[in-house]
């Protein structure tokens, strides 16, 4: 069969092109993930000289850029030069009218700088995060990055490499470099130039170019997988722009392309400014007259072989699902609740998404707590077709349908979900399942009743299928997922583009580029999410703790500087400090033993893997309505999903090495504060670190990303009046030693394997919530005779657990006693749905 001979001789090919794109750091030295001529020469594949011609072109503009990199920096020009070596750029000549103009542009690396400062500063962060990459966006300069796929992406939302050079030219205060030009229309020249579009469940190669699609048909690997019998290339008039309303909104998506929205001039802004953005927008009125586009169709088994072929030939194919004109799926009787208002970043993330009246499979990132699942909802009612929604765990999925229920009017019977509890199907031709990637992706033998939800979900086409929290689930779960379901359009949600594996780019493939990436700063300044006063406090290590620190192995340092008593009285102390104030603490511990000694020593309630979902629950709804429980310890598992306005300071003792990833998803646990918009409000992040030991490291990796966002650690080097705190602990040599004897004993066990869990989230217990089996016996390398100052063995505190008293308590307590009828109210209702 044609499809899979050719599939075979093309897989190499695209793996290819996909680990160079994984592999490539943004900035113009990484043209090679969209096509480079490295990838031409390895290409098994025949071609004409007229393609082959005008893809070394293409390869050689771009090198030509990377060779320029050196050449374009002539010699120090000033005395101050050497200071800058190759960044110095002071042989460039500034416009007349450079201060009025906010952009610096990098000629040798593609980094664009703007001064966050400028009246056209919104203005041209609006644009830059359309065309580049936000690197970093502090108070005063913000770094973006031209790159391949940002350019990519640029082009997916409708704009031309004119739009992109005429724009930036404008806003900077040089003229565009010659090699940024180059670079620019080398890459942007072959996107979005062909579309794959479905219509009627018919799948179809569009463009507006006549003899691209000529030239696609004559390949080897394209020609044959266009359906036999029909005609060889349709024409039809392009589709309108603008004429389509998001819900929610007043405003017709492609009104508001990047950059392009019109506005009266602010106070102080210079006149000049208005016509800055008059290129885009008559460009944009010209696009509403757009041409014809021509299309022929291909068979659906051959989309991702095309996919991957397109990749190869630099012509990475757009995807766009034109829903209005899908009379074969039935329509979804959704809409968003007449109270519904979309926010103005929620609204401009969708008009990248429906900026032509089609919709545009690709990422959508917004801080956690900015409201993503509105947006998912939003997009649902905008396309009005079949969804499906894949979720990190089934809370989540209880969560979305709630959500859902919440926002839209949509009919409780049209919105089911399939986890290992639940396998239901909605009840009308069409309707919304929300699951969890593990349910679709998983291989093997499933149970009945999972292999014919399976079909059910297998045997239909989608409208539209969201993927939440997009950044976690593995690749290869991903494209497991895209291929077993089809589906028109894919939106990707998350609010941390971010993997320490660096797979980030295979999403680029796998579900589209980026559309739209929103400021953290902003959304604080503008009161959707709290503004965050976050800090790294600086605990020096006891000198017992020390001494044992730089014996151990590095495997076993790391519980040394967890429980250096000195962290453990800046967590106390600012334990106190906070309660006192009337916030309510969480503190999280990625070692599920320091957790528990921390919070049973200071007698603090926690959560960890084992705890039983009961007990989860009653110890959130005491955290949240409990005067006398204002701390919650938790472990990683309240890293995501955790949805606790309530919480306004957050302290961290122990964390996973130096993810960025879970950095930022645990600031997002209080970005959502309650009290966000109260006058002065701050919420506060503390992160303690023990001084001198490699947590500092890992503590610096951590917050980069952070910082990016805009965010300043203020180092603290001593909690002022932490001396005084009555009941500090830890405060006499022998504490100090019995402490570290037990952190020895235990650093020696065979317990230290289960200080790091293995749960995915708080509501989600990976042993089903069976409680593991006790090992009959404890063995512990080593006698208590053998570590120093044995005699302290003799008290050992037996710390009543806080978690066991409120156990008690519960029973009594009115408020509970209330809850707890008015939850099996709602759970009676909900049954009745
Ligand atoms: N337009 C809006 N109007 C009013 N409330 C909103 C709006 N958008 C979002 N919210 C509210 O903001 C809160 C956070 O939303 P949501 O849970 O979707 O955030 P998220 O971005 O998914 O966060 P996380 O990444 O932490 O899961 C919710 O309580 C939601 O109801």
């Amino acid at each position: 069969m044609p499809v899979k001979r050719k599939a075979s001789s093309t897989v190499k090919g695209a793996e290819k092109t996909k680990k160079d794109s994984a592999a490539s750091t943004p900035g113009p030295a990484t043209p090679r993930s969209i096509g480079s001529s490295d990838e031409y020469e390895s290409s098994d594949v025949t071609e004409s000289d007229d393609e082959a011609a005008k893809r070394v072109k293409t390869a050689l503009d771009i090198k030509e850029y990377k060779s320029k990199k050196v050449s374009t920096a002539p010699k120090a020009r000033d005395s101050a030069s050497h200071h800058f070596g190759e960044h110095d750029f002071s042989y460039l000549s500034l416009k007349p009218d450079h201060d009025n103009r906010p952009l610096w542009i990098d000629p040798q690396k593609g980094r664009i700088i703007l001064e966050s400062f400028s009246p056209l500063a919104t203005h041209a962060q609006d644009f830059l995060t359309t065309v580049a990459e936000p690197a970093s966006r502090p108070q005063f300069l913000h770094e973006y990055k031209l790159t391949p796929h940002s350019l990519y992406a640029a082009v997916s939302v409708g704009l031309d490499p004119k739009d992109i050079i005429n724009v930036l030219d404008r806003l900077s205060k040089i003229p565009v470099p010659e090699n940024i030009r180059n670079f620019i229309t080398s890459c942007t020249q072959s996107y979005g130039k062909v579309k794959l579009v479905l219509k009627n469940t018919k799948h179809y190669l569009e463009s507006s170019d006549p003899e691209m699609l000529q030239r696609l048909l004559k390949d080897e690997v394209i020609g044959p997988l266009r359906v036999q019998g029909t005609e060889d290339i349709t024409t039809t008039s392009a589709p309108k722009m603008g004429a389509l309303v998001i819900p929610g909104t007043k405003n017709a998506a492609g009104v508001q392309q990047a950059g392009a929205e019109q506005r009266k001039p602010q106070e102080g802004e210079n006149v000049n400014q208005e016509d800055i953005f008059a290129t885009l927008n008559e460009e944009d009125d010209d696009d509403d007259d757009a041409d014809a586009v021509h299309a022929f169709e291909i068979v659906d088994e051959g989309v991702e072989h095309i996919q991957k072929r397109c990749l190869e030939l630099g012509l990475p194919v757009l995807e766009e699902y034109d829903f209005r004109n899908d009379d074969a799926n039935a329509n979804l009787d959704i809409d968003l609740q007449p109270t519904a208002q979309i926010r103005h970043y929620q609204e401009k993330s969708l008009s990248k998404m429906f900026g032509n009246g089609r919709a545009k499979s690709g990422l959508i990132v917004l801080p956690c707590g900015a409201g993503k699942t509105l947006v998912g909802i939003t997009a649902a009612c905008t396309i009005k077709k079949g969804v499906i929604i894949l979720c990190t765990s089934s809370m989540s999925v209880v969560q979305w349908r709630q959500e859902f229920l919440k926002w839209s009017n949509i009919n409780p019977s049209d919105i089911a979900v399939f986890t290992s509890d639940n396998k239901e199907k909605f009840t009308g031709n069409t309707g919304i399942i929300v699951t969890t990637y593990n349910m679709v992706a998983q291989k093997g033998k499933r149970s009945y009743d999972s292999q014919k939800m399976m079909d059910f979900l297998q045997g239909r086409e989608w409208g539209l299928m969201i993927l939440d929290e997009v950044h976690v689930a593995p690749a290869h779960m991903f494209r497991r997922v895209v291929s077993v379901i089809k589906t028109h359009s894919k939106l990707g949600l998350t609010a941390t583009l971010l993997r320490e594996d660096d797979k980030i780019s295979d999403l680029n493939f796998l579900i589209g580029p980026k559309l739209y990436e929103a400021n953290w700063m902003e959304l604080a300044e503008q009161g959707h999410i709290a503004r965050v006063q976050c800090a790294e406090v600086w605990c020096p290590m006891t000198t017992e703790f020390y001494a044992e620190y730089l014996r151990q192995t590095s495997k076993k340092q790391a519980l040394l500087w967890i429980m250096n008593p000195r962290k453990f009285q800046a967590c106390q102390f600012l334990i106190d400090y906070h309660e006192k104030r009337g916030d309510k603490i969480i503190v999280f511990s990625d070692n599920v033993y320091a957790l528990q000694v921390y919070a049973q020593k200071l007698k603090k309630v926690f959560i960890y893997g084992e705890t039983s979902n009961s007990e989860r629950l009653r110890i959130l709804e005491n955290f949240q309505h409990n005067e006398n429980i204002n701390t919650l310890f938790l472990s990683k598992i309240g890293d995501t999903s955790l949805d606790l306005p309530e919480a306004t300071c957050l302290i961290q003792i122990s964390s996973h090495f130096g993810s960025r990833r879970q950095e930022a998803q645990r600031l997002g646990r209080i970005l959502r504060a309650k009290r966000r918009n109260d006058e002065g409000f701050n919420a506060f992040f503390y992160s303690l670190v023990s001084k001198d030991t490699q947590e500092m490291v890992y503590s610096s990796k951590r917050q980069a990303f952070l910082v990016d966002q805009g965010y300043a650690f203020k180092v603290i080097t001593h909690l002022s009046g932490i001396e005084n705190l009555p009941e500090l602990s830890f405060t006499t040599p022998s504490e100090r030693r019995e402490l570290l004897q037990n952190v020895m004993i235990h650093n020696a066990s065979e317990d230290t394997s289960k200080d790091y869990e293995d749960v995915d989230d708080l509501f989600h217990r990976v042993d089903g919530g069976r409680k593991k089996k006790k090992k009959g016996a404890r063995r512990t390398a080593g006698t208590l005779s053998e570590l120093a100052g044995g005699q302290d063995m003799a008290y050992v505190e037996q710390n009543k657990s806080r978690n066991k008293e409120l156990k008690k308590k519960k029973e009594s307590n009115p408020f509970f006693k209330k809850v707890q009828r008015e939850q099996q109210k709602r759970k009676a209702a909900r049954d009745s749905d």
